[in-house]
């Protein structure tokens, strides 16, 4: 069993002496702070099963630190040491967050049943987090394969390259790899990339000064600011433009941002995440994503497999649902018939779990007496269904057709205007003219989101945002 680590603030040396030998026969490890500020650097360095914290110190009180575990690495039981007969501090610091105190002088039996009792605690807390993994779906070899190696790099700080189709959970698996290591407590920013103007990306990333463009009419935080002590994920990296590119290599290698119009530079702790649906290896080798940062953003490597190899989730799948889609709508989750089941089993789901979603929510609204018929889940035909995603993986674009080459004319053949004139409102026309394409590969598509997209030289992502910006449901 791997040893645990305790920590012990207190501005007496011979409690600290006491307790680190007290608590070394206890088989912990004991680290020692004498004030406020060298505890919060320790709580920073190491995760603790078990703290102690006296009542005064020099820069501040224990009820600081206790409010501050209690917040921060809420995982992490924390005692009061307070003066034998002072019930009063004994009860602020449970009523702070504290699970118990002991007295001075220390009791070593007392002492010995409250580090049991903490140890449990702690790891009861852990088993909780761990826990989490649950939200990730599937009994199958690959999924087990997948949680297992989730659990692995959560612990690391490495940055990890999460790749696979669209649809997968690719996310959903970054969210898990924050949430199970030792930034769980700080914040977890999903970003984007295909989604934030160009012009803008530095700004969004690293933040700006009041007046340092037109329009900066306030100083503003960047995406490193907001995930500060935490995780960035960057979701769609194959999307970052080359100028971009660039300054996040340099932003990974020096942990440190420079936010438009600012003098200094800032240090940065963040740990990076990214994901793409398209391969991004293929992307190198055509010259549209730099190889630097590749290595840079691929330390680890993660593949999330499509969900038509690992068809025996689907069952389990689609009862989660059917059963969330059940709360929603205040009924009982949706019956599938046997052929219905079936249908599912044996199509290829180019979009993967989101499209097994959005196919059910479709079908629950659709479907009579809440029993899900075949007709009702509309699949695509075989053939079409014959992996639309895959291609986006296999196929990636050559440079001509890349990533970020000029978007390819849509499959649909774009009606000229009828009127040679000049519309009145510029914007508002190619609003609509957007409207129209998009509502038209819809239709074409059954409104299988992640066919449009690709009808339309589209990331599903961009055409989300797209949908969510021209408000089409
Ligand atoms: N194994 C799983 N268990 C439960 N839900 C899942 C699983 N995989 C995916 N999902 C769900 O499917 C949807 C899509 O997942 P997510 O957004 O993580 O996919 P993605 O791979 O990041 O997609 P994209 O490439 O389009 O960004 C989400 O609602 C997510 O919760």
């Amino acid at each position: 069993m791997s040893k645990h680590y305790a920590l012990v603030i207190d501005d007496e040396r011979d409690i600290r002496e006491l307790l680190t030998l007290t608590l070394g026969r206890m088989d912990l490890i004991v680290e020692t702070a004498a004030t406020v500020a060298e505890a919060r650097q320790r709580l920073t360095e190491r995760r603790y099963a078990l703290c102690f914290t006296d009542m005064r110190l020099p820069d501040g009180s224990g009820q600081e630190i206790i409010a501050l575990v209690a917040a921060q690495y809420p995982e992490t039981p924390i005692a009061m040491i307070t003066a034998y007969g002072n019930v009063d501090a004994a009860v602020d610091a449970l009523k702070a967050g504290a699970f118990d105190f002991v007295s001075k002088p220390v009791d070593i039996s007392v002492l010995r049943r409250l580090v049991q009792t903490a140890l449990k605690l702690s790891e009861e807390k852990r088993a909780e987090q761990s826990n989490s993994g649950s939200k990730l779906i599937g009994d199958s070899a690959p999924m087990n394969e997948l949680r297992a190696t989730i659990a692995k790099v959560a612990r690391s700080q490495a940055p990890v390259y999460i790749a696979g189709e669209s649809g997968t959970g690719k996310e959903l698996v970054a969210r898990l790899i924050h949430e199970l290591g030792p930034r769980s407590t700080a914040p977890f920013v999903p970003v984007n990339c295909g989604a934030i103007p160009s012009e803008l990306m530095e700004s969004e990333f690293f933040g700006h000064k009041r007046g340092s463009f037109t329009g900066a009419q306030t100083d503003k935080d960047g995406l490193f600011h907001a995930a500060q002590g935490g995780t960035l994920f960057l979701d769609e990296v194959a999307e970052l433009p080359m100028h971009m590119q660039v300054k996040l290599l340099r932003v990974i290698q020096e942990k440190a941002v420079r936010p438009i119009g600012a003098r200094a530079e800032v240090g940065v702790d963040v740990r990076i995440l990214s994901a793409t649906h398209k391969n991004l290896a293929r992307l190198v080798e055509l010259g549209s994503f730099r190889q630097d940062l590749f290595y840079r953003i691929n330390v680890i490597e993660l593949k999330v497999p499509p969900l038509r190899d690992r068809r025996e989730d689907i069952p389990k799948l689609a009862g989660r649902v059917l059963e969330r889609l059940g709360k929603d709508n205040g009924t009982a989750p949706a019956r599938l018939e046997p052929e219905a089941l079936k249908a599912l089993l044996s199509y290829d789901f180019p979009g993967n779990v989101r499209e097994l979603e959005n196919v059910l929510e479709r079908a629950v609204a659709l479907c009579e007496n809440n029993s899900i018929g075949i007709g009702d889940l509309r699949l695509a035909a075989g053939e079409r269904a014959a992996s639309v995603a895959a291609e986006a993986w296999a196929n990636t674009p050559t440079p001509t057709a890349g990533a970020y080459a000029e978007p390819r004319p849509p499959a649909y053949a774009a009606e000229p205007p009828e009127d040679e004139g000049f519309p009145s409102d510029l914007a508002a026309a190619v609003a609509e003219t957007e409207r129209a394409a998009i509502m038209k590969a819809l239709e074409a598509t059954r409104w299988n989101r992640t066919a449009a997209a690709k009808q339309l030289g589209l990331t599903l992502r961009q055409l989300r945002y797209r949908l969510e910006k021209l408000g089409i449901e």
